[in-house]
């Protein structure tokens, strides 16, 4: 059974449909572009819910539907990674999250009849040693290369993630526990309402 689009979802991430999908709310996707460059002394916490805050609000433009933005950066020992641009990159960004920890944080912003609503969201990912070999084999299944820090926890990457402390959904693009929230503050129906 089809339903009507009740959100505009203001992401070209197939990620981020899925998930709202995978709690029963259907979208119209509205992918907006916007500067993700990080302003000075910008905090990680600061920065994806500006980011969030935007592209959220890019996208209500486009659209009636109550609409969300949402952030992912993958930031270790306070400094924010970005999407690796090469497989040396991606070799080095994952490389240095090889036996440790890091954090992962995800802005979600909903913009509807309450104004623009936001949450931000850290979870702690530790990772097991990752070898040269495994880190170049990594970068040739195509994975790594749209994705903050260079992995993708909910792929081929879940056999380096030993644990999380946190959200998982927050990790693949966007917490719904805390986006239930925000939704259900600006009316927008969830499963068990449709
Ligand atoms: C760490 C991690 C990130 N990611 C993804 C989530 C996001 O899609 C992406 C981070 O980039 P974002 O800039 O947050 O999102 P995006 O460019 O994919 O989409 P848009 O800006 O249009 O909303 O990395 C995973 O899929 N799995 C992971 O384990």
């Amino acid at each position: 059974m089809t339903h009507d689009p009740v959100l505009c979802l203001a992401s070209a991430s197939p990620r981020r449909r899925d998930l709202l999908s995978s709690i029963g709310v259907t979208v119209e996707v509205r992918p907006v572009d916007i500067d993700e460059t990080p302003r000075p002394s910008e905090s990680a916490a600061d920065y994806v819910v500006r980011l969030a805050r935007e592209k959220a609000l890019a996208g209500a433009r486009l659209t009636r539907l109550p609409t969300l933005g949402s952030d992912t950066a993958v930031v270790r020992d306070g400094e924010i990674l970005g999407k690796p641009a090469s497989r040396d990159h991606a070799a080095s960004m994952l490389g240095s999250l090889s036996g440790r920890g890091h954090e992962v944080l995800t802005g979600v912003a909903v913009s509807g009849p309450a104004g623009v609503l936001t949450a931000c969201v850290t979870t702690r990912v530790f990772m097991r040693e990752l070898t040269t070999a495994e880190l170049a084999a990594y970068w040739v299944t195509g994975e790594p290369a749209d994705k903050a820090g260079g992995y993708a926890i909910q792929g081929l990457a879940a056999v380096f993630v030993e644990h999380i402390e946190g959200s998982h959904s927050a990790v693949v693009g966007l917490p719904l526990f805390e986006t239930a929230d925000l939704l259900a503050r600006q009316g927008v129906p969830l499963w068990h309402e449709a």
